[in-house]
C-alpha cells in the first residue's frame, strides 16, 4: 500500500488566495485595511525565517504588516509596554509575539497581556478557555490548519478515532478540543502513556505533535490511517548536512498509512495560512461582520 501524501504547500497557497479574496472584499466594505502586528525578540534563526515569511505573505494578502525586531536583551516591561501599544492601536487587528522568547522573559505573561480580541495566535489564556468550552475563540494556527487538512481529506470527521500524540498547549492539546468539537472519540497520548504504540494504532487519525524525530514507526499506524505530522526537527544526516524530518517515519508510515503530510511542505505552511486567516477573522469582528466563510473552525 503506498498512502497519498497530503499536499500543505497547495492547501496553504489556496487558503491565502481565498484570505486576499476576503481581504479585497472587507476593503471595499470597510474602507480601511486589516492590519497584522508581528513581535519578534532575538536573533533566533528559525524565528527570523518565519517572521519574514509572515511579512512578505500577510502584504502578499493585501494586508498591513507591522513588523517588531526587538533586541534579544530587551526588558520585559518594554516588551509589555509595546504590547500594550498594538493593542490599542486600531490599525492593528491581529498581534503575534513569536515564540520562543528569550529565558529572561515570561511566555505566559507576555501572551496573556494581548487582547484577547487580536490575540491571532490563540494563546490567549481566555481563547484557550472559549474553545474548551465550545465557544467562538481565537483558534492557535498549526492544529486550525491541520484541521483544515483533515476535513478536506474526509469530510466529516464524526465518530472517527482520534489520537493526539502529544500534550503541548500549542498544538496538542488545542488540537484535540478541534477533533472533540468536529466530534471525534480523542486520546491525548505522551510520554507517560502505556503502551503507546498500541494506543497509535487504534487511530483513524494520528495527529504527531511531540518534537522528536521520526518517534512514530510504520508499526505505529494503523492501516489507511490518515496521519498529520506536525513535527519539524532538523536532524544531521551521515554526509554532515542537515535535513528536515517529522515525528513520523515518513516512509515506513508510506508503507501503511491512507494519507500522510510529508515534512518539509505538509502541515508548516497551513501555519502562516490560518495565522493569516485569522487576522481577517478578526477584523470582521471588530467591525461585527460574521466570520469569513471556510476559514474558521
Ligand atoms: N507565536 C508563535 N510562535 C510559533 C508558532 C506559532 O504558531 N506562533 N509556530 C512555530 C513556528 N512557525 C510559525 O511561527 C512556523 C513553523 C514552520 C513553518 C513552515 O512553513 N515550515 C516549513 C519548513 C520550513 C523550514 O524549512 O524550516 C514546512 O514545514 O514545510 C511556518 C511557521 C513556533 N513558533
Amino acid at each position: 500500500m503506498t498512502a497519498d501524501v497530503i499536499d500543505g504547500k497547495a492547501f496553504a497557497a489556496g487558503i491565502r488566495a481565498r484570505v486576499a479574496e476576503g481581504v479585497a472584499a472587507f476593503k471595499a466594505s470597510q474602507g480601511f485595511t486589516p492590519g497584522l502586528a508581528v513581535v519578534l525578540v532575538g536573533e533566533d534563526p528559525a524565528s527570523q525565517v518565519y517572521v519574514r515569511n509572515k511579512h512578505r505573505q500577510t502584504l502578499e494578502a493585501g494586508m498591513e504588516s507591522f513588523e517588531h525586531r526587538l533586541p534579544a536583551d530587551t526588558p520585559q516591561a518594554d516588551i509589555l509596554a509595546l504590547v500594550e501599544k498594538l493593542n490599542a492601536d486600531p490599525a492593528v487587528n491581529g498581534i503575534l509575539v513569536q515564540l520562543p522568547l528569550p529565558d529572561h522573559v515570561d511566555a505566559d505573561l507576555v501572551i496573556n497581556s494581548v487582547s484577547a480580541d487580536k490575540d491571532v495566535d490563540g494563546f490567549h489564556i481566555s481563547n484557550v478557555g472559549r474553545l474548551g468550552a465550545g465557544l467562538k475563540a481565537m483558534v492557535p494556527c498549526t492544529p486550525l490548519g491541520s484541521l483544515m487538512l483533515l476535513r478536506d481529506r474526509h469530510g466529516s470527521l464524526s465518530g472517527m478515532n482520534a489520537v493526539v500524540l502529544g500534550r503541548s498547549n500549542i498544538v496538542g492539546k488545542p488540537m484535540a478540543q478541534l477533533l472533540l468539537k468536529d466530534s471525534c472519540t480523542v486520546t491525548i497520548a505522551h510520554s507517560r502513556t502505556k503502551d503507546i504504540e498500541a494506543v497509535c494504532r487504534g487511530a483513524d487519525i494520528l495527529v504527531a505533535a511531540v518534537g522528536r524525530p521520526e518517534m512514530v514507526r510504520g508499526s505505529w499506524i494503523r492501516p489507511g490511517a490518515t496521519v498529520i505530522d506536525v513535527g519539524i526537527n532538523r536532524i544531521e544526516t551521515p554526509e554532515g548536512k542537515t535535513r528536515l524530518v517529522g515525528d513520523v517515519h515518513f516512509a515506513e508510515a508510506m508503507e501503511v498509512a491512507g494519507a500522510v503530510t510529508p515534512v518539509p511542505g505538509g502541515v508548516g505552511p497551513m501555519t502562516i495560512a490560518c495565522l493569516l486567516a485569522n487576522t481577517l477573522t478578526s477584523a470582521h469582528r471588530s467591525v461585527g461582520l460574521p466570520d469569513p466563510e471556510g476559514l474558521t473552525a
